[in-house]
């Protein structure tokens, strides 16, 4: 007997170490899972904060119920089907967190009843738009993971985004359409925040060598005469009212606080309680425990204090629970689950935490309503609850209550229900407990003796018989606990775990596929965008140097056009002033109006002539605009052709008569001073060489007319020589010595060498008087009588004289810019118009009039062109700036689109290389 007791125990010990191998190889293998998943995370994270915004994949509830309807059972991990309880395992473990929260919204007790929906939101499926995973070489479906199946498409669990705001909250796929990307891309990021923190926790659970039973159940079930009878001592306090107000762990003495048995009552921070650091928590006795707790009756609920307590356990490994030599064992006993509201959630909040849940149920009044929905939940997150149904002495039809009790459980949590036997046990704590304080009282039976826990056999009548008969039914418990706590410790500790990863996985293959088939959206478009904008700039600049090339043939072609022109309408016309004619039909020369007045006459004659030159001059600024004009339509006829569709077209109009507006203006305004030929005010003041020009007739009767007379005058000048008679050469040989002093030593002293000749003749000496006098008087005569011919001709040779000779570069400024509403010329404008100006004003044997006039109308030409033209120019830069942004803009789309397909395929190619290891942990198919 005791060998085969011995055998039995070896191979229990065996099918311990092999588990304690495996378990410890899943853990090291999720472990690394999560420490890998954690970082796919942060780079994803990472990758959104500065290179991507996410798209969060659209939702649609009916797209959902089409996906619930067309899953298979077959896809285990297909989400959000409209889940029932039969399908509890595919939608077992949703995130702890979720979890949670979602308890914490329910937690005003609502009546879970079987076959009810899931309290998640429904996800849906991508809409028509969504997203297909690349293509690569298809592996057969046996070969695939879930995930490279696609069997994410269901929508998003764990990193489901909360968006039930106002009326929207019917339809999430709106809302998500509502919402700004980046608003999207922000609440997703807090999501995988939110992640990250989950994963970290379920990192330090599953190192975490001690395993939490957690006893739960309803008010006064019996809760702490339960974890007193596993101890086998009367460490928590029990009463027939309800008591317990704090969360009490239990924790062998010997393994977890060097053999003492005390209470460390937790400060108000249990995050930071080290037994070691006595800051952290007081200090007292087992038997202060029953204090403790009634003393926390009057405490607020979450003000209520966390207890550890430190106990030994004497017995044998093989029997204790605490002390079982595998794991570290931690007994949670916690309130009532509807003593209040707050408790349950702060039990729900806990719940993630947990290894194994000890759900505690009265006999007398099996499930209450808060119970129903707490092992809904916790069978949800777990799969299988253990259930003491206590106070089983109570009862007087046990099979009836055993029936009832296995139906309730089947609905709560059916894979509790199909292993009932080693989880479902019918005891009576307190009577365990009287037993081990009565110790001489006749030993229990052998466990296995009476199979049928809370069977028939325990329902025998004699005091004596139901002690027997509860404490093997007791020891069967103890025997399952301890199988449950152990042996499935796996399942326990590490399911939570490789769930969650799973959904998160799931969900972060299904963010990849979408933001892939975004970023491939993205990309074609940006290359589509290149391949129109990348030609139209290239044919834009070429279209511009172009342009800038035929402009400027225009403009010297036009510039040297009108100069040419201006030089000759002012040659001839200077020439026919220096005549004495008028210079221009509209001005004729006023009459003689005799010799009294022939001062008045002078100074008619010369304005008149003034006039005529001005009058000259407008024409030539006429056939200048007139060229100008044409000019501008050429070019900007010649924009036309370059400038591109959608280039902007330039606004300004050409004003022609603003050219030389000002001029213009002082001319009319005030006619004598002849501001607009740009000559001196004196030159109006009539002369008394118009009257006389006697030098002019000294060189004449010099023989020097050709030689010294100014340029363009010979002919003038031989026509007056030819007026003139021999006779009178005499004449003006004393009258040129009567002036000599004026007139030049040169000329006095040859007059006087004829005159000389002449007295030393006698001949000559007798006709001298005479003839003096006859030519004297007929010299008068003649000046008198050609007055009204000469001084035209002397006012004209002077002005000629004059505007030939004068400087004009020092005279007055006889233009003014053009005013800013016809085209005016900006520095800019001005800087590129002279920049490349043309030296027009090459040095030139002009008479300066003409080489200042010609050259000054040339010059309004061409800054009018230049305008134009730097106008096209700058349209064309605009335009070329805004071709060369449109490509850096889909050059950049490009790139960014790339570097996120890059970046997801290399994250889905992670993802599936995890899942896999993390389906390699298998626990999910037990
Ligand atoms: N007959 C019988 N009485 C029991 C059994 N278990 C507990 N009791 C009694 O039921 C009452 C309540 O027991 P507790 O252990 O305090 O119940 P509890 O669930 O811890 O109570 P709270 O923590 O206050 O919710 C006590 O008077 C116990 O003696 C049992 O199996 N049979």
């Amino acid at each position: 007997m005791l060998g085969a007791q011995g055998k039995e125990c070896e191979e229990k010990q065996r099918e311990m170490e092999m588990h304690q191998t495996a378990f410890a190889a899943n853990r090291d293998i999720l472990s690394s899972a999560i420490d890998s998943t954690s970082a796919v995370v942060g780079s994803l994270r990472e990758f959104a904060q500065h290179h991507w915004i996410m798209t969060y994949p659209e939702t649609e509830r009916d797209a959902c119920a089409t996906a619930a309807a067309a899953a298979g059972p077959s896809s285990s991990l297909r989400r959000s089907q409209s889940t029932t309880r039969g399908e509890s395992l595919d939608d077992a473990a949703a995130t702890a967190q979720l979890e949670a929260e979602r308890a914490a919204r329910s937690s005003s007790s609502t009546v879970q009843h079987p076959g009810m929906q899931r309290g998640f939101t429904c996800v849906g499926v991508p809409s028509s738009s969504a997203p297909t995973t690349p293509v690569r070489k298809t592996p057969t479906r046996a070969e695939t993971t879930p995930l490279q199946r696609g069997e994410s498409s269901g929508g998003m669990s764990v990193l489901r985004l909360d968006l039930k705001l106002g009326a929207a909250s019917n339809n999430p796929r709106a809302l998500v359409q509502s919402l700004e990307k980046s608003s999207i891309a922000q609440l997703l990021d807090g999501r995988m925040a939110q992640s990250q923190r989950q994963l970290q926790f379920l990192q330090a659970r599953i190192a975490d060598k001690q395993s939490k039973v957690l006893v739960t159940g309803d008010l006064n079930a019996g809760k702490s005469t339960f974890v007193n009878a596993l101890l086998r001592r009367a460490v928590m306090p029990t009463d027939q009212q309800p008591c317990t107000t704090v969360f009490c762990e239990v924790l062998d003495a010997d393994e977890a606080n060097e053999g003492r048995e005390e209470v460390h009552v937790l400060k108000s921070d249990a995050a930071q309680y080290d037994r070691l650091d006595e800051s952290t928590f007081s200090r007292h006795s087992l038997q202060q425990v029953e204090q403790i707790v009634a003393d926390a009756e009057d405490v607020s609920p979450e003000n209520a204090p966390l207890l550890k307590c430190y106990c030994r356990d004497t017995r044998a490994s093989q029997q204790s629970l605490l002390r079982n030599g595998v794991v570290d064992i931690a007994l949670i006993d916690a309130p009532g689950l509807n003593r209040d509201s707050l408790k349950t959630t702060a039990l729900f909040a806990r719940q993630e935490e947990i290894d194994v849940v000890v759900f505690v149920v009265s006999a007398e009044n099996h499930f209450t309503l808060s119970a129903k929905e707490f092992l809904w939940n916790a069978s949800n997150d777990k799969a299988y609850v253990f259930i003491v149904v206590n106070k089983y002495d109570q009862i007087r039809n046990k099979e009836k209550c055993r029936r009832l009790v296995l139906e309730q459980i089947k609905q709560l949590s059916p894979r509790t229900y199909e292993d009932a036997d080693e989880l479902v046990h019918f005891v009576d704590s307190s009577a365990v407990l009287d037993e081990a304080a009565a110790p001489d009282e006749e030993e229990p039976q052998t466990p296995g003796e009476d199979t049928k826990v809370g069977g028939s056999a325990a329902s025998a009548s004699s005091p004596s018989t139901l002690s027997s008969a509860s404490s093997t039914s007791f020891a069967q418990l103890e025997a399952s606990l301890r199988d449950f706590v152990l042996l499935k410790r796996s399942k326990s500790k590490l399911m939570p775990a490789q769930t969650y990863l799973l959904r998160l996985l799931l969900d972060l293959a299904f963010v990849a596929r979408t933001n892939v088939s975004v970023a491939e959206t993205e990309r074609a478009e940006a290359l589509q965008k290149l391949a129109a904008a990348r030609p139209a700039l290239a044919q834009s600049e070429a279209n511009h140097v172009k342009l800038e090339t035929q402009l400027e043939g225009e403009e010297e072609g036009v510039v040297s056009g009108v100069m040419q022109g201006a030089r000759a309408r002012l040659q001839q016309a200077l020439d026919l002033v220096g005549n004495g004619q008028s210079a221009d039909v509209s001005v004729t020369l006023p009459a003689y109006p005799g010799l009294l007045n022939v001062l008045q006459y002078a100074q008619d004659v010369r304005q008149a002539l003034l006039c005529s030159l001005e009058a000259s001059l407008c024409n030539v600024e006429e056939a200048a605009r007139a060229a100008t004009t044409e000019a501008v339509q050429r070019v900007r006829a010649l924009g036309e052709t370059h400038l591109p569709e959608g280039a902007n077209r330039s606004q300004r109009v050409f004003q022609p008569e603003t050219m030389f507006r000002q001029r213009r203006a002082r001319s009319f305004a005030t006619t004598t001073t002849f501001v607009g030929l740009g000559v001196p005010d004196d030159m109006v003041d009539v002369k008394i060489t118009d009257l006389f020009d006697l030098p002019h007739v000294f060189k004449v009767v010099a023989g020097r007319s050709a030689a010294d007379e100014e340029r363009g005058s010979k002919k003038a000048a031989l026509e007056q020589e030819s007026s003139l008679t021999g006779g009178l050469t005499l004449g003006l040989g004393a009258i040129t010595l009567v002036g000599g002093k004026t007139l030049g030593a040169k000329t006095a002293i040859e007059a006087f060498v004829r005159l000389s000749d002449l007295v030393g003749n006698p001949t000559a000496r007798r006709w001298a008087g005479p003839l003096l006098a006859i030519a004297t008087t007929g010299l008068v005569v003649y000046f008198v009588v050609d007055l009204p011919n000469s001084i035209p001709r002397n006012a004209g040779r002077s002005i000629r004289h004059e505007l030939s000779a004068a400087p004009m570069g020092s005279r007055k400024a006889i233009d003014a810019q053009p005013t800013s509403t016809t085209i005016a010329v900006s520095s800019t404008a001005a800087a590129f118009a002279t920049s490349s100006s043309s030296s027009s004003s090459a040095t030139s044997s002009l008479p300066a009039f003409i080489e200042y006039h010609s050259k000054h109308t040339a010059d309004r030409t061409r800054k009018v062109l230049r305008l134009i033209s730097w106008e096209l120019h700058e349209l064309f830069t605009v335009h070329i700036a805004a071709c060369k942004a449109e490509v850096h803009k889909a050059e950049t789309q490009q790139k960014s689109a790339e570097s996120a397909l890059s970046h997801f395929h290399a994250m889905t190619a992670r993802i599936e290389d995890i899942e896999r290891r993390v389906q390699a942990v298998g626990l999910l198919q037990h």
